[in-house]
């Protein structure tokens, strides 16, 4: 068995699920993380309102601050219309081997490019290193803590402009009470709350949106 969570899900994935198929893969991860282990992909509850705020937003670049075993990055890329691209962010570096392998399995890897590194080191060398000119849409789902900083960074390198929008995972559980009240009160964004669930749980959650209305 293999010794780590994050593998043994793969394992699951690779044994269960039908390899190439994204909307497979994001069901098999879901049915092993909601009957046998508990782990923090955004899920099915949440995912179906991420879902849809990326059908609405319909980006050509996509932004994610936390790939973890690459559950919303595989969720996101399968709607993505051809030539747009999503750029992941994971710091642990055996997480990124984990997503990688999902990625690949699930046959998105042409759309999705795995940034190994801390946040606060990459986004400002998205310009320069990665070629991004703006971030259209940004999921965040990494440590609470960084919600508003990273937010501030994305701001102050000018990657959202006008329109780009952010998706905030775990607003209530773990809680990102100081983003909350940053995007919702520095006149720069237009907010919505969506009430869930924690994922696999009846905990409560929820997911914030804020649309950048410029600088
Ligand atoms: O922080 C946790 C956490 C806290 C305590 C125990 C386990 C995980 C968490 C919980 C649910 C999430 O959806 C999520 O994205 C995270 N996270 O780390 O980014
Ligand atoms: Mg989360």
């Amino acid at each position: 068995m293999a010794q780590r969570l994050e593998e043994r899900i793969l394992e699951y994935v690779k044994q269960h699920a039908a390899e190439g198929d994204p909307q497979s893969v994001v069901d098999h991860i879901d049915k092993y993380c909601s009957q046998n282990e508990w782990a923090m992909h955004v899920g099915d509850e949440k995912g179906l309102i991420l879902d849809q705020v990326v059908k609405e937003t319909n980006p050509t670049i996509v932004l994610e601050l936390g790939t973890y075993c690459g559950y919303s990055a595989t969720r996101i890329a399968r709607l993505l219309k051809p030539g747009s691209r999503l750029l992941t962010v994971e710091m642990n570096p055996e997480n990124a081997a984990v997503a990688k392998q999902m990625i690949q399995f699930a046959g998105v890897q042409d759309k999705v490019e795995i940034l190994e590194g801390s946040t606060e080191v990459i986004i400002p060398s998205l310009k320069t290193k990665y070629g991004v000119d703006r971030v259209d849409f940004v999921f965040i789902d990494h440590f609470s803590e960084r919600y508003t900083a990273d937010t501030k960074l994305l701001e102050e390198c000018q990657l959202i402009k006008k329109g780009s929008v952010l998706l905030a995972d775990n607003v209530v559980f773990p809680g990102a009470p100081d983003f909350l009240e940053y995007v919702r009160t520095c006149g720069r964004y237009d907010c919505t709350y969506y009430p869930s669930h924690l994922e696999y749980s009846d905990k409560l959650d929820a997911l914030e949106k804020a649309v950048f209305k410029g600088p």
